[in-house]
């Protein structure tokens, strides 16, 4: 077997994993990567890229007919075959001949195969080949091995061969009808898109539609499906599947009705991509997410494991993996050079903001762009709290964004600290104007200091001083 030694080893090279080999490399220590399948990730060949691609088009395209002028010039119809051509660009046809070349002019090592620890700080990588190399790492090995779709215990399910969200991003054509069990965020989405493409979507949103967010984003997101031709099914819940001989997959529902579509996507969550990466050879739980410390050391080891990204369960998003992986990236530097570590709240090697100031948009039409808490969160945590409500399409900009804007935002003001924790937008195109709320929820702006954050007129961005008189001085 060949042996190999650096100083930090990181299995899988997702968005994760790459930026935890790169901040360990620019810190000045070796580092290899083990990926079994494309540099890059979920997020660049099935998630994040290919997905908003198959969304953008028809966004773009009804913004255009919500504008006189540039309404009469659209005389044609969305063309599929187009947006799946554009789509195929942004998964880079599913190549990661870019991001290995990337790898290596950061100076990181790449091993493909399928990486296995097979004891304190050893991670042996299998090839297709068969052939084994086993990598020890002088410092620390992090697990950045992301996420797999869940499929629910559903009768004949696995049998229908059911699309994913890796499926339904990489689709090579649009199916006619199109049923979708779940109403999280890729539901929401994946309705949206196919939508959009000409499908005839039906969603089972047996806890309706994304009902982690304020209660007006699902309902808005809602009407906005009905309004594309969606059947959303609110309640609804499969009880077994069954796909015909002529390729028809029949959804049984739990109260006896029927859904029939040509393709049925599972959207319920995810799990952890931990089964076979040998937790248990250092007495962990194969199979389990790994529950990490805010420097992102993996409980229960003796310090030299980490895991950054989807497979600590805290934010399954990329922005937020990248995030842990500038934290983790910086601590196992510090720490191999004996160096003080910062792990006070908002300190440069921990990942506060995974715990009240996570961003997230959702690239439903109308988007909707959350930071921090819900209400209702903020309500659960014991918070002495004021939400303040705002039409937003009666803010001068959203009238001249586009004819009949409709949209909302909502703010959770900290009464005791004057600060605002939590910032829901909802509306056509909002996904640009998170940033400003991420950054006053991170700094822990009072309120009296925002008031000299003035808004250019006339901008969406006007909300946010009608938030503020809202809520009065
Ligand atoms: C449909 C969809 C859309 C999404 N859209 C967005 C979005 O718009 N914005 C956003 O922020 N987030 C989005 N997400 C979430 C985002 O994709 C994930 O949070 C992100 O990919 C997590 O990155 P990661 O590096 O932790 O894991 P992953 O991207 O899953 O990468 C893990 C890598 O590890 C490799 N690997 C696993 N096990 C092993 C092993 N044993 N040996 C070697 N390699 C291994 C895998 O092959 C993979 O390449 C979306 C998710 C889905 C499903
Ligand atoms: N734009 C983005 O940021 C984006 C886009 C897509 C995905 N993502 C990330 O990917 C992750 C996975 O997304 P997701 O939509 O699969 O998960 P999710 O957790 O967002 O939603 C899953 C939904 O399925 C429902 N559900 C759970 N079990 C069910 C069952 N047995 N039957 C029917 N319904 C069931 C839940 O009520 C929930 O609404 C999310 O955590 C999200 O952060 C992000």
């Amino acid at each position: 077997m060949q042996h190999e030694t650096y100083d930090v080893v990181v299995i899988g090279a997702g968005p994760v994993g790459e930026n935890v080999a790169d901040r360990v490399v620019r810190g000045g220590l070796t580092a290899a990567v083990v990926e079994r399948e494309l540099v890059g990730g979920e997020c660049s060949y099935w998630a994040c890229m290919p997905t908003k691609a198959l969304l953008r088009s028809a966004t773009a395209l009804r913004a255009a007919r919500q504008v006189p002028g540039a309404r009469e010039a659209v005389t044609g119809d969305l063309d599929a075959a187009a947006v799946l051509r554009r789509r195929d660009a942004f998964a880079s046809n599913w190549s990661d001949g870019g991001q290995v070349a990337w790898l290596d002019s950061a100076g990181i090592a790449l091993h493909r195969g399928h990486g296995r620890i097979s004891s304190e700080r050893v991670v042996e990588v299998t090839g297709d080949d068969g052939a084994v190399v086993s990598l020890t790492a002088r410092h620390a090995v992090v697990v950045a091995t992301g996420s797999s779709a869940l499929l629910p215990d559903v009768t004949g399910l696995r049998e229908a061969a059911p699309w994913t969200s890796r499926e339904a991003a990489a689709a090579s054509k649009v199916p006619g009808r199109l049923a979708i069990i779940g109403g999280g965020v890729v539901a929401a989405e994946m309705a949206t898109a196919f939508a959009g493409l000409g499908a005839r979507v039906t969603v089972l949103a047996r806890d309706g539609v994304l009902p982690q967010a304020e209660p007006f984003a699902g309902e808005r997101v809602t009407r906005a499906l009905r309004d594309a031709g969606v059947a959303v099914l609110a309640g609804a819940e499969a009880a077994s599947v069954h796909r015909d001989g002529d390729g028809t997959v029949r959804v049984t529902l739990t109260d006896g009705g029927r859904v029939d579509a040509d393709e049925l996507l599972v959207a319920i969550g995810r799990r952890p991509n931990t089964d076979d990466i040998g937790l248990d050879t250092v007495g962990l739980k194969a199979g389990a997410w790994l529950t990490v410390d805010d420097t992102l050391r993996v409980a229960d080891s003796d310090g030299w494991l980490y895991a950054a990204g989807d497979v600590n369960r805290r934010v399954l998003l990329t922005h937020q993996g990248k995030y842990q992986a500038r934290a983790v990236g910086d601590v196992i530097v510090a720490r191999a050079k004996g160096e003080p570590v910062d792990d006070e709240r908002w300190g440069r090697h921990v990942a506060t903001a995974d715990e009240r100031a996570v961003p997230q948009v959702v690239f439903t039409d109308p988007e909707v762009a959350s930071v921090g808490l819900t209400a209702a969160a903020a309500q659960a945590a014991g918070l002495r709290t004021r939400v303040v409500d705002y039409d937003l399409g009666a803010v001068a900009g959203a009238g001249l964004h586009a004819d009949g804007y409709q949209g909302h935002a909502r703010m959770v003001v900290d009464e005791d600290r004057q600060v605002i924790v939590g910032v829901t937008l909802v509306g056509p195109d909002v996904a640009e104007l998170l940033h400003a709320a991420t950054i006053a929820v991170v700094g822990e702006v009072p309120l009296d200091r925002l008031w000299h954050a003035v808004p250019a007129y006339p901008t969406v961005s006007e909300v946010w001083l009608r938030l503020l008189e809202a809520y009065g001085r």
